[in-house]
């Protein structure tokens, strides 16, 4: 009988290439030269070291089905402790550091772990916030900590060097994924070893990810896929937390010297990335492949690599998803240029392409914010109308950890099936594209029209002076658009904000002849979301401008 345990990819890897580089993490730079001084641990060190911490963490308690709290910067030792949590069967807690305490803290009690492995700094902040740690009887630091009861990983040694992945069913909880909490308090998704298993294998297949690649991961756990399939992968030199503010001239050192061909990454650092690319000529010659995920990217993105940057034949992947279906659809960069761009600048949404296998059923349903019982036919609309996004299959995430109003919401139940209800609004065109408008609680009802956040804002966007957008609603009968300016004077006067208002209404009379929005905002810095610096906060945006108007 096969496992299903996600260890068991490292196993075999070490088969495969045990002395081939698998994570390699920057040292130091060398004084003089500037040149990076690399360390790495190789398929086989990786695999002796998960197998090290998983013994260590078997002898404390921690044993199939733990929920296990991960307090740890990316790196080798986020890849070795993460397997070797799989090895032992124990759940692995992921939750973005970035969405400060009071939010962490929401996610650390709902999932009521059983243990901790952190470093020191984690059980001080454990110390001032107790209760919500309640549970928690395992306690493992990177490094001496002197709190009592908190065990030093980094001492302990065994004489065996290896400890196999015990064996776990495809149906088998194999971590807890929370979401960023875009839109609300974040949910803890529950991952059973069969979604990742398949997650690793559509992404291996459809990205054509080789041995022979070199990732570089700005969202860590990606990096820890990467080995899973077999890829090397770097570690940036930045704050993953906060991929918008990272430094492109240290990241593209590393790409250039460590030959980096794969990259994923939110469009928020591509985008910063891109600007200094082009301010100082600067191509991306080793990449082959880049993603880009967790907004929607706008086409004159994919214009500028695909121009300017990559190398001929490199190639932009988008796909769309959620932490509790991923990855759904995915769209080449390419592709939006010859087939898409025309139709988001017209204000059609933006295309994501088709599902990214036959064994996703991917639907569209009549908008309700209501919770759906029983899945029923008569939701489902047809090309072109626009609706909530669902999808059922392999990828399709069951639950919510304790949080079962939230399942309830966000699930529909349909004989053995299971469809998940993605808060996104859009629709199939008739080719089986497809498009996304924005998420359903963002959307804006003025008099029953239903103004769709992604068709009006991609059009404003063109604007030369136009960084990002925002529609939000005012009140019942009025919306704003609410611009964040790509040059600062703009936001200081305001002869110039009337002559640009004016431009913004003519090119939305142009492209969306019948939309009636006259009330425009200017602001600096929008508020975005902790994982992807990306995706726009309205609802924040929404108050500010109720109050400013
Ligand atoms: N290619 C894409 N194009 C447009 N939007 C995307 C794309 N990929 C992801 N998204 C957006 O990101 C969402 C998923 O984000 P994620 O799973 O990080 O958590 P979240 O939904 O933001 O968190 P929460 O549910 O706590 O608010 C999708 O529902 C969609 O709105």
């Amino acid at each position: 009988m096969s496992n299903a345990n996600i260890a068991c990819r490292l196993e075999e890897q070490v088969d495969q290439q045990a002395h081939k580089r698998a994570v390699i993490e920057l040292h130091k730079r060398d004084e003089n030269s500037g040149g990076g001084i690399y360390k790495h641990l190789t398929f086989l060190q990786l695999e002796e070291l998960s197998s090290k911490y998983a013994r260590a963490f078997a002898e404390s308690g921690i044993t199939k089905g733990s929920r296990v709290l991960l307090g740890v910067k990316p790196g080798a030792d986020l890849c070795a402790l993460t397997f070797a949590l799989f090895k032992v069967g124990a759940v692995p807690v992921f939750i973005d550091p970035g969405m400060g305490p009071k939010h962490l803290l929401n996610c650390v009690e709902q999932a009521k772990a059983e243990a901790i492995v952190g470093l020191p700094a984690v059980f001080v902040f454990k110390l001032f916030n107790c209760k919500a740690f309640e549970g928690v009887k395992i306690k493992w630091s990177l490094g001496f900590c002197p709190i009592i009861g908190v065990k030093n990983l980094k001492s302990v040694s065994f004489q065996e060097k290896f400890y196999p992945a015990c064996q776990m069913e495809q149906s088998d909880v194999a971590a807890l994924l929370f979401t960023s909490g875009s839109t609300g308090p974040a949910k803890g998704v529950v991952y059973t070893c069969k979604i990742f298993n398949f997650q690793l294998d559509i992404i291996k297949e459809q990205y054509e990810v080789a041995t022979t690649d070199m990732d570089m991961s700005v969202f860590p756990l990606f990096a820890l896929f990467a080995v899973c399939m077999g890829m090397p992968t770097v570690i940036p030199d930045m704050d993953t937390s906060k991929p918008a503010a990272a430094d492109p001239e240290k990241i593209l050192q590393i790409m250039e010297e460590q030959d980096v061909s794969f990259s994923f990454g939110s469009p928020a650092f591509w985008k910063v990335m891109a600007d200094y690319c082009e301010e100082n000529n600067h191509k991306l010659n080793s990449v082959r492949c880049l993603v880009m995920a967790g907004c929607s990217v706008e086409p004159d993105l994919h214009r500028r690599y695909l121009n300017n940057i990559l190398k001929e034949g490199a190639e932009i992947y988008v796909p769309y998803g959620a932490t509790e279906s991923l990855p759904l659809t995915s769209m080449k960069g390419s592709e939006v240029l010859s087939f898409s761009a025309e139709r988001s600048e017209a204000g059609d949404g933006t295309c994501v392409g088709k599902p990214m296998s036959g064994e996703y059923d991917v639907k569209i349903i009549k908008i309700s914010d209501d919770a759906v019982e029983e899945w029923s036919n008569d939701i489902v609309l047809k090309p072109g109308e626009v609706g909530e996004i669902v999808n059922s299959g392999p990828i399709t995430t069951h639950e919510y950890y304790n949080n079962s109003k939230g399942t309830k919401k966000s699930k529909i139940y349909d004989g053995d099936k299971i469809w998940h209800r993605m808060g996104d609004l859009g629709y199939f065109d008739e080719q089986g594209y497809l498009w996304f408008c924005g998420r359903k609680n963002e959307r804006v009802e003025i008099e029953q029209e239903l103004l769709c956040t992604d068709k009006i804002e991609n059009v404003l966007n063109l604007h030369k002076n136009v960084k990002r957008s925002a529609l939000v609603p005012l009140n019942e009968k009025e919306a704003a658009l609410i611009v964040e300016p790509n040059c600062e004077k703009l936001l200081e006067s305001q002869d110039r904000q009337k002559v640009a208002i004016q431009e913004f209404v003519d090119l939305l009379k142009q492209k969306l002849p019948n939309l009636k929005i006259d009330k425009f905002l200017f602001k600096a810095d929008f508020p975005v979301d902790v994982r992807h610096n990306a995706k726009i906060k309205r609802d924040l945006l929404r108050e500010w401008a109720q109050k400013e108007i």
